[in-house]
């Protein structure tokens, strides 16, 4: 099967005035099959939003190439969706007005608009809060807008930077399951990065563990748990401990070797 997303021998330099350049990314091979869940875990400053950006869009790489449907990517697209951590919602709009906005820079009809953005508003579970202002949500229902709006043009992949980093952990739970939830219906090529041990093996059908700067591709480890639903209590089970445990595992060696960088000031 044709990838929907490939890494080839990617790399990224970024300029430092008056000094070497930082080398972000090196070397990085990756492919993702279409409608995968593919989650990247990753030291802190290992080059995961690098990564991202890359497949956004926002950022050309320095070495090798990024393709999605075999193609470089160029620049921005509407095939591919962004929820990052903030929530980068429009203040001045209402959730739904917010949902909306994806719309119409794609040109849909106003009624259609409306009932689109109810329909995304829905599959999140905000039905009943789409005249409501950003600030008159909570951080989890902010999120939510932000993951309606992304879908809510239709993109084929979904690029998601630590989206629920920022919220309590009872509500990151319950929007991981949402998450998958909404996976499973839409079909959509998920690419998710966080630095949640947890929640990478809740989420991912695959998990990529990300080395230390340069990034590179360390290992890429298939998930398979049964029911991941609310009520199957997965994240009890041994073969979530033993996934976890592997990931960590392979993880450490990364951390560590940050951490004596960042103790002995080695800039890299
Ligand atoms: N525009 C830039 N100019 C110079 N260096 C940069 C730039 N953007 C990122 N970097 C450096 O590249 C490396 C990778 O950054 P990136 O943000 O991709 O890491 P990350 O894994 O997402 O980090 P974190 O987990 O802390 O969010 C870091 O060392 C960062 O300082």
């Amino acid at each position: 099967m044709t990838a929907k997303i490939e890494f080839r021998a990617v790399g990224k330099r970024f300029p430092v005035r008056d000094a070497e350049p930082v080398r972000a990314l090196d070397g990085v091979d990756l492919a993702v099959a279409p409608g995968e869940f593919l989650v990247v875990v990753g030291p802190s400053g290992c080059g995961k939003s690098t990564l991202l950006d890359l497949l956004a869009g926002l950022s050309a790489p320095t070495a090798g190439e990024v393709l999605v449907d075999g193609r470089p990517v160029t620049g921005p697209g509407l095939d591919r969706g962004i929820v990052f951590q903030q929530y980068a919602l429009l203040p001045w709009r209402t959730a739904q007005a917010n949902v909306e906005f994806g719309l119409e820079a794609v040109g849909v009809p106003r009624p259609r608009r409306t009932e689109v953005a109810r329909e995304f508003l829905d599959l999140v579970g905000l039905t009943g809060f789409e005249r409501r202002y950003p600030h008159e949500l909570s951080g989890g229902m902010r999120q939510r807008v932000a993951i309606a709006r992304s879908l809510a043009y239709d993109p084929d992949v979904l690029l998601m930077d630590e989206p629920f980093a920022a919220l309590d952990a009872q509500t990151r739970e319950s929007l991981q399951e949402e998450l998958r939830r909404i996976w499973q219906r839409t079909g959509k090529t998920v690419v998710f990065i966080t630095h949640g041990i947890d929640e990478a093996v809740y989420l991912g059908e695959r998990v990529a563990v990300m080395t230390s700067r340069p990034g590179r591709i360390k290992a890429v480890l298939p998930i398979e748990l049964g029911d991941r639903s609310a009520d199957a209590d997965v994240r009890s089970s041994p073969e979530f401990a033993r996934y976890r445990h592997e990931i960590w595992t392979s993880l450490h060696d990364e951390v560590t070797r940050t951490q004596q960088w960042e103790k002995e000031g080695v800039a890299r």
